[in-house]
C-alpha cells in the first residue's frame, strides 16, 4: 500500500516562554513549545516545510529514530547531512517512516535542544494492520530537562579556557511542563518548596493523564533530555514495557524504568488501583548526582477532580548511583519473539574508547583520541562529489592502544581534533564496541547513551571493565534488541551490531547535548555513491555552495 502524504508548514523562532514557571526563552516552532506532535501511520511521507525565523542562527531539525531510507539528505544535522537552514530561507524535509513506534524529533546544531526545539513523532501501524498489543486508550509524554541559563550562553561556557560544566538541570518538564517556583507535592514533603497554586491553564502547569478504572492504557515515552538520565514509576501501578525506540520487545513487568537521553518506550498499565485517588507520575535524575527536583503529573482517575493531589508521597526513585539496578533493567531489554535477528558474524569490528581529555585547556571528549569537529561543508556532498579538501580524509582508528588503563584517568590527557569519517563498504556487518573509561578526575566514569542516525542496532552485550575477545561468547545472538539508542555504563563496554545497508552519512554520537559539543562522536558513511542527485538545499554551503555556484556560471 502507498501510504499518505502528511504535508506540514513549520516556523522556528524564539519565543518567551514559562516552562517552569520563570519566564525565559525558548525555541518553539509555529508558537508552540513542545513543537506540534507529527503523528502518521507506517508507511506515509512527511513533508516538513520548515522555514527558520531566528534572526541570526541557522537550524536543522532531526528525526530521531527514522532511518531515512534513501532519503539521507533529510537526516537533519547540521554539517554532515544537509547545510544548516539560514534565517529568511526554507527546507524541505521529506521522509518515509516506514516503521510503527514511537519517536521525537530535535534541533541539530550546537545547543538547539537545550533551548527547547523538540516534539513527538507517533507512527501507527499501516492503515488496515493492527498493533500487537492491546489497550483502551493511550497518552505520550516527552520527557526534557530545562536551565534557565540561555542555550548560546552554555555554549560558550562550554567552549571556554577553561571550561565552565553547563550544571544540572534547574527543572524536568513533561510534555514541556515543570515546576521550579512551587512543588505539587508540597503537601507530603517535608521540604520548604511552596505548593503551587494552579489555575491549570499556565504554561508550565502539569500535563494531566485522564484515565477511566480498569481499562488499560499505553504510554508512550521519549526523552529528550540534554543531559539527564531519568527514572519513570506511575505510583502503584506496575508497568508492561513492550516498545523500545520503535521495536517490540518480549514484554516484562516494571515498577519504574530507567530512560537515557535519546531513547523511546511504550509501556502498558492498567487502572486497577483505588479509584477514589489520584496518582504521581514521577521523573528522577538517575546517574548523576541529583540536583533538580522530581518532575511530576497526575494520573487522575475519573471522576475524581484533576486537582485532587495524591495523599502520599510520590514514588521513591532508585539511587542515582545504584547502577546495579540500572543494569538489571536493560538486561531486561530482550526483542519479541519473531524479530529480525543478526547476521551470525561480523565484517568488521570497531572498538571506541570514550575518554575526557584537554586540547590547548580546553576540556573535550575523545574518541579513540579524537575530539570530533565537524566541517563547514556537510560530509553528504562531500563525499558523494568527490570535494577532498572539505574534510580530513585520514580515516579514524579503529581501535585504541591495547594497553590503555581505562580504570583509571588517562596517563596523556591530550588529545587532538579531528573531522575524519568511518568509510563501511556497503552491505557489510559491523560491530561497534563502545568503550567507556575512567574521566579527567580519578574514580569517575560516566553515563553515555549513544545514538545511532540511518540504522537499528543490535545490542549484543554489556559488561564491565575493558573488553577482551573472549566475552564474544557471551553475545546474545538470539533476541538481542533492535535499538537506535544504547547506554554505556560507567567503567563499563557495549556491543553492537548493524549492517551497514543504508546509502548515506550517518551520525554516532553521545546523545548528552554538551558531550556532542565537546566532541563525543564519530561519523559514518556508507553507500553514498549509490545515491541519486542530492537535494541542491542541502548543499548551499562550504565547498559544495561553490560547486553549485560554478555549475551556475559554466
Ligand atoms: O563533560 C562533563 O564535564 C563535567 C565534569 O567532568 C567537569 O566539570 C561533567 O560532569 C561532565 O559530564
Amino acid at each position: 500500500m502507498g501510504g499518505k502524504a502528511r504535508h506540514f508548514k513549520w516556523e522556528v523562532e524564539y519565543m518567551h516562554w514559562s516552562p517552569d514557571g520563570e519566564e525565559g526563552v525558548v525555541m518553539g516552532i509555529n508558537g508552540q513549545f513542545p513543537g506540534p506532535t507529527i503523528r502518521a501511520r507506517a508507511g506515509d511521507t512527511i513533508h516538513v516545510e520548515l522555514t527558520n525565523r531566528l534572526h541570526t542562527e541557522g537550524v536543522v531539525i532531526h528525526w530521531h529514530g527514522i532511518r531515512q531510507i534513501g532519503t539521507p539528505w533529510a537526516d537533519g544535522t547540521a554539517s554532515i547531512s544537509q547545510c544548516a537552514i539560514n534565517p529568511g530561507e526554507t527546507f524541505l524535509y521529506r521522509f518515509k517512516v516506514d516503521k510503527a513506534g514511537t519517536y521525537f524529533y530535535h534541533g541539530h546544531y550546537g545547543m538547539q535542544r537545550s533551548a527547547g526545539l523538540y516534539g513527538s513523532l507517533i507512527v501507527d501501524v499501516a492503515e488496515g494492520e493492527k498493533e500487537i498489543f492491546q489497550y483502551d486508550g493511550e497518552f505520550n509524554i516527552l520527557l526534557s530537562d530545562w536551565w534557565h541559563k540561555g542555550s548560546h550562553e552554555q555554549e560558550v561556557d562550554l567552549s571556554s579556557n577553561p571550561m565552565r560544566w553547563i550544571g544540572e538541570p534547574q527543572t524536568l518538564l513533561i510534555n514541556g511542563r515543570g515546576q521550579f517556583n512551587c512543588s505539587l507535592a508540597a503537601h507530603v514533603s517535608n521540604s520548604s518548596a511552596s505548593p503551587c497554586k494552579l489555575r491549570g491553564n499556565e504554561q508550565y502547569a502539569p500535563h494531566i493523564l485522564r484515565v477511566h478504572p480498569n481499562k488499560t492504557y499505553r504510554l508512550r515515552i521519549a526523552s529528550t533530555t540534554a543531559l539527564a538520565s531519568l527514572n519513570l514509576a506511575i505510583g502503584n501501578h506496575k508497568m508492561l514495557v513492550v516498545e523500545a525506540d520503535g521495536n517490540n520487545l518480549q514484554p516484562f513487568s516494571v515498577d519504574n524504568m530507567d530512560i537515557y537521553s535519546g531513547e523511546s518506550y511504550s509501556v502498558l498499565f492498567t487502572t486497577n488501583q483505588d479509584p477514589s485517588k489520584n496518582y504521581w507520575i514521577s521523573i528522577s535524575v538517575r546517574g548523576r548526582e541529583p540536583r533538580t527536583p522530581q518532575g511530576l503529573t497526575i494520573l487522575n482517575y475519573h471522576p475524581n477532580s484533576a486537582s485532587k493531589l495524591p495523599p502520599s508521597p510520590p514514588p521513591i526513585a532508585p539511587r542515582w548511583d545504584d547502577y546495579e539496578y540500572s543494569k538489571s533493567f536493560t538486561n531486561k531489554i530482550l526483542a519479541l519473539k519473531g524479530s529480525p535477528t543478526p547476521p551470525p558474524t561480523h565484517h568488521r569490528r570497531i572498538f571506541l574508547l570514550n575518554t575526557q581529555n584537554f586540547i590547548d585547556g580546553h576540556t573535550k571528549w575523545a574518541i579513540n583520541n579524537v575530539s570530533l569537529v565537524l566541517p563547514a561543508t556537510p560530509y553528504l556532498g562531500s563525499i558523494k562529489y568527490g570535494l577532498n579538501a572539505a574534510f580530513n580524509r585520514k580515516s579514524p582508528p579503529d581501535r585504541f592502544r591495547p594497553d590503555y588503563d581505562v580504570m583509571r584517568p588517562a596517563a596523556n590527557q591530550n588529545s587532538t581534533y579531528g573531522s575524519g569519517v568511518y568509510m563501511l563498504r556497503f552491505n557489510t556487518t559491523v560491530d561497534v564496541i563502545l568503550q567507556n573509561a575512567n574521566a579527567l578526575r580519578a574514580n569517575v566514569s560516566e553515563i553515555h547513551p549513544w545514538h545511532l542516525h540511518g540504522h537499528d542496532f543490535w545490542v549484543l552485550g554489556y559488561g564491565e571493565g575493558k573488553f577482551t575477545e573472549k566475552e564474544e561468547a557471551k553475545f546474545n545472538l538470539k533476541n538481542p534488541p533492535l535499538r537506535n539508542t544504547a547506554v554505556i555504563f560507567p567503567f563499563g563496554w557495549t556491543a553492537l551490531r548493524f549492517v551497514a545497508d543504508n546509502p548515506g552519512v550517518w551520525a554516532f554520537h553521545c546523545h548528552i547535548e554538551p558531550h556532542l559539543h565537546m566532541g563525543m562522536g564519530v561519523v559514518f558513511a556508507e553507500g553514498v555513491r549509490r545515491l541519486g542527485k542530492i537535494p541542491n538545499e542541502a548543499l548551499g554551503c562550504g565547498l559544495t555552495g561553490k560547486m553549485l555556484m560554478n555549475n551556475l556560471h559554466n
